[in-house]
């Protein structure tokens, strides 16, 4: 069965303290209602020690935004799977069209990682997308199932989560329409061997577009950036109605 998760990418933002005063709002706006749906805070580094002891018991699962490929080795800057699962991180962010854009990251580091994310027990949230030219050229498909093709290599699909982030909706406000979400998000679910795989969508989520976003059949969480970091605007998207 396909699980709902809606995950924060805080990306480069928060101090440990600014952390804890977000949890301090969040947890207490958060619906107390037991489903399925399962919430994810993707935070810096040097937060998740701290905030893996704050969230201890709490439904909200703890998440990174890079893993490193070798278990352990001589490079500077890294992190390693196990160090993330030691400290009860469950998820991590891999192939973010940031990493993709600004630190050389390729299809075949992102595998890499992925590989990597998996043997630790991880459950890493791969970012697929293309960008506006890439859209505007017709080429929208191909580059994602260019992208899944080489990306999933190996891969184990029983513990995976993909998120459809078209680059142009990043950070933008310039949402994708959810029906065209939808569809691209069923396109890249046919190119899938486990129908089961959550793919969430990515892209200026807000909590005025999210009910309309998870009314769409295919798509099965969110993951939000921008409206994430606030506590109210982050509870408000994991409440979502069903
Ligand atoms: O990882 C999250 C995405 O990059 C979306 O960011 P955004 O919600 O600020 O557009």
């Amino acid at each position: 069965m396909r699980k709902i998760v809606i995950a924060g990418n805080w990306k480069m933002y928060k101090t440990q303290a600014e952390s804890l005063e977000f949890l301090q709002g969040f947890m207490s706006e958060l619906d107390a209602t037991p489903d399925e749906r399962e919430v994810v805070v993707c935070a810096p580094f040097t937060d998740l020690g701290l905030l893996s002891k704050s969230l201890h018991g709490s439904r909200v699962q703890l998440g990174a935004q890079n893993v490193h490929w070798e278990d352990v080795g001589a490079y500077t800057g890294e992190i390693a799977g196990a160090m993330l699962a030691e400290i009860g991180v469950r998820f991590v962010v891999v192939g973010h069209s940031e990493r993709r854009q600004y630190f050389g990251e390729t299809d075949e580091t992102v595998n890499l990682r992925l590989r990597a994310a998996q043997r630790h027990g991880l459950t890493p949230i791969l970012c697929v997308g293309e960008t506006k030219q890439q859209r505007d050229a017709g080429e929208t498909e191909a580059v994602i199932f260019n992208q899944l093709a080489k990306d999933l290599i190996g891969v184990d699909q029983q513990n995976l989560v993909i998120a459809y982030e078209p680059i142009w909706a990043i950070g933008t406000g310039d949402t994708c329409d959810s029906a065209e979400a939808n569809r691209v998000i069923g396109l890249i679910r046919q190119k899938l061997t486990n129908a089961n795989v959550s793919i969430q969508y990515g892209g200026s989520v807000k909590p005025d577009n999210i009910d309309e976003i998870m009314a769409q059949p295919e798509i099965d969480g969110a993951l939000v950036g921008g409206a994430s970091l606030d506590p109210k605007s982050f509870a408000r998207i994991v409440n979502h109605q069903a």
